[in-house]
């Protein structure tokens, strides 16, 4: 169990524990009253949770059923009701919705095959060979999932290619920028901010 602000939120050993990367998030968060949000990713819920106490509405999306499960618990703990809990791989679960924030803390590791486990909670760091397996297959479907001036926030690393990020959201139309960071160890983890323009 942790506490933030208050709020207690349950924690799961197959479930990734919010860290320094979950915090810089959560101080970073950009959300406005009227909108509607998708989380890829929620883990325990926490910022799908901080987030609904000042969006219309949420949907949260975790691949790993242990997160989905968390992510409700602690929704349902925290009286967080306007919360819609789904399971499945990044967009599947919203196809054909559209939505005015998409945010993703994302598996921003890079993770040879000899690193793997065999446990749920790989998903929340493997970021495959260079680290930006799940985050470019996140920004190939990105655009269409947002409406009209939407935006995006995620977090990433030094070691997976920020610059990279940054122009591939510029290409698509994006204004994009590193809105934060924090230097931790070995790697910079920063937050990149994106509006359609
Ligand atoms: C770094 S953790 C972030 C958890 C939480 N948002 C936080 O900041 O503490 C990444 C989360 O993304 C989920 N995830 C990884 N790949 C995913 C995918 N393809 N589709 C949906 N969720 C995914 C993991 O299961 C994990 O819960």
């Amino acid at each position: 169990m942790i506490k933030y602000n208050e709020m207690e939120f349950q924690t799961h050993l197959e479930v990734y524990e919010p860290a320094e990367d979950t915090f810089l998030f959560l101080d970073n968060l950009n959300i406005k009253e009227n909108d509607y949000v998708l989380e890829i990713g929620p883990g325990t819920g926490i910022i799908s949770i901080i987030a609904s106490k000042t969006a219309e509405n949420v949907v949260a999306v975790d691949i790993n059923p242990h997160a989905v499960e968390c992510t409700r618990k602690n929704a349902e703990h925290n009286k967080a009701f306007n919360i819609g809990v789904r399971e499945g791989d990044l967009f599947d679960p919203v196809k054909g919705e559209k939505f005015d924030l998409i945010l993703f803390n994302t598996p921003y590791l890079p993770t040879g095959e000899d690193e793997k486990v065999d446990d749920q909670l790989e998903a929340a760091w493997d970021g495959g060979e260079e680290g930006r397996e799940t985050i470019d297959r996140f920004l190939d479907e990105l655009y269409d999932h947002l409406k009209p001036h939407g935006r995006v926030q995620m977090v990433q690393s030094s070691l997976s290619d920020i610059p990279k990020t940054l122009k591939r959201l510029e290409e698509m139309g994006f204004e994009a920028a590193v809105t934060a960071s924090e230097h931790y160890f070995f790697e910079e983890v920063v937050v990149i901010t994106g509006t359609i323009s």
